[in-house]
């Protein structure tokens, strides 16, 4: 049976109080935290450093950080934000020159190591790097903002990543950003994701239990 994880994303919680936030969507039954950095570079928006990822540590956040870097370049943020308490570390590999290296450097900091693909990037980048990959996370959005909708074909992409994860026979897992709610769960699911990356569909509501037990329950009928 597929272990599942729902990964909320920060982008669309209350920063004003943040720790708290985190902790109630853990409380909530979520499974990691999805953290995105964004530049105003790579991506249209500013959001959070590597100080706010050790205030979580600080505040303590146990579970683990999945950090998203929507930044370019990538190389000077990996050791500050593995020091402040990162778990993984994903990064798009048209935002680095040398994709190898910033992988080894995300593994050679303590931290699991993954590429970011937006919508439509293909999947040239994964096939020499796979033995480097800890997680391949699809963007069924284009990156900067929360609450935008699902874009469709990331459903055959999904499928074209799990098959090329199974055919490695490594233990990569396959996250999907962007869109993604109770009503749409299952079928990412089934075409092969197992960690969802979910803001708006989670953080908008007042009860973020029944949303995340909701999309349990989906989960369970895949
Ligand atoms: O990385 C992101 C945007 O770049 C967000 O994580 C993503 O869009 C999640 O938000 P929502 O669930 O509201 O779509």
């Amino acid at each position: 049976m597929t272990d599942y994880w729902i990964a909320p994303s920060i982008l669309s919680a209350d920063f004003a109080r943040l720790g708290e936030e985190v902790e109630n969507v853990l409380d909530a039954g979520a499974d990691i935290v999805h953290f995105d950095v964004m530049d105003n570079h790579y991506v249209p928006n500013l959001t959070i450093g590597p100080m706010v990822c050790k205030a979580l540590r600080n505040y303590g956040i146990k579970a683990p950080i999945d950090v998203h870097l929507m930044v370019s370049p990538v190389d000077r943020l990996i050791g500050d934000f593995a020091e402040a308490g990162a778990s993984i570390i994903t990064f798009h590999p048209d935002a680095s020159t040398h994709v190898d290296r910033s992988l080894q450097m995300i593994r050679d900091a303590g931290c699991k190591a993954g590429l970011v693909l937006n919508p439509a990037t293909g999947l040239e980048s994964l096939k020499y790097v796979m033995d480097k990959l800890d997680m391949i996370l699809l963007m069924s959005v284009n990156p900067g903002f929360g609450g935008q909708s699902f874009i469709p074909s990331t459903i055959d992409k999904v499928r074209e990543v799990r098959a090329l994860i199974d055919a490695s026979g490594r233990d990569i897992r396959l996250e999907v950003d962007g869109g993604i709610s109770a009503k749409n769960i299952a079928e990412i699911a089934a075409a092969g994701a197992d960690t969802f990356v979910a803001g708006s569909a989670i953080f908008n509501q007042d009860d973020y239990q029944a949303v995340i037990d909701t999309m349990r329950r989906e989960l369970a009928s895949v």
